[in-house]
């Protein structure tokens, strides 16, 4: 049977930031669907909610009215400790400063939410090293993040948020640290895998390229979606 629920659903979505006497909506009544395997890019003025928005999709952040479903699961039906695990089997993350370990190797950075999950440590090691070939770095594997360039350690993130076979890879600013060329290169590891292992990627960015590659670009202003091409 084919499945037509859409895997992010978002249904008049409101957070409000309060500060003393002050309000921000930081999104302000938000409707928003992504299937299985498309590749969004969130686009939009600096403090238009980008960031805010992808928080509240994957659960890292709550919000104060409307609906959050991911693949059926409504987040406001989770605990929070529900809601870790959930993110843990669900969903990988890509951030702007890489959140790498800095002790620990790529490979050991690679394989760590493996462990987490109480994956096998051979079975996680082998795995590990399999995604690190995928990126393109299986030549530095035994090297820390210092010893690894920019995009060489965005590419460590991205195997990373890959291993364990999230439903939805989450990024915000992924290319927000690297120079033009380097950012060119890992907007096209997420495009093929994106198109190669059918991975859904929502990514907030910057960059145009990134805006013009993907499936679809929405884009927010204060607090609001005003486009979704
Ligand atoms: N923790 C917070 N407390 C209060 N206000 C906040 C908080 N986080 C964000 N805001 C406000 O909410 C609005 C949306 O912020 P958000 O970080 O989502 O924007 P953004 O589009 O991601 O911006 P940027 O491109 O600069 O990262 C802004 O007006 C911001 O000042």
């Amino acid at each position: 049977m084919i499945d037509n629920t859409p895997l992010i659903k978002a249904v008049n979505v409101r957070k409000i930031y309060r500060i003393g006497q002050q309000r921000i909506a930081a999104l302000d009544n938000i409707n928003l669907s992504v299937a299985h395997g498309e590749m969004v890019a969130i686009m939009g003025q600096s403090g238009s909610g980008k960031t805010t928005l992808l928080n509240c999709l994957s659960g890292l952040d709550t919000i104060d009215e409307g609906e959050i479903a991911i693949a059926n699961q409504n987040l406001r039906d989770l605990g929070d400790n529900e809601r870790t695990k959930f993110r843990a089997r669900h969903m990988g993350f890509i951030f702007q400063d890489f959140n790498l370990l800095p002790v620990l190797s790529a490979v050991e950075n690679v394989e760590l939410p493996m462990l987490v999950s109480r994956v096998p440590a051979r079975r996680a090691r082998k795995r590990a090293l399999e995604m690190l070939d995928l990126v393109g770095l299986s030549q530095r594997a035994r090297h820390r993040p210092a010893e690894l360039s920019g995009g060489q350690r965005q590419r460590v993130t991205i195997a990373r948020a890959l291993t364990n076979e999230p439903t939805i890879v989450w990024a915000d600013e992924p290319t927000g640290n690297l120079d033009s060329e380097t950012a060119q290169e890992i907007i096209q590891l997420l495009m093929t895998l994106n198109q190669t292992q059918h991975q859904t990627f929502v990514i907030v960015t910057h960059a145009q390229e990134v805006g013009k590659q993907a499936d679809r670009l929405i884009t927010m202003r204060d607090g609001r979606i005003v486009e979704q091409g």
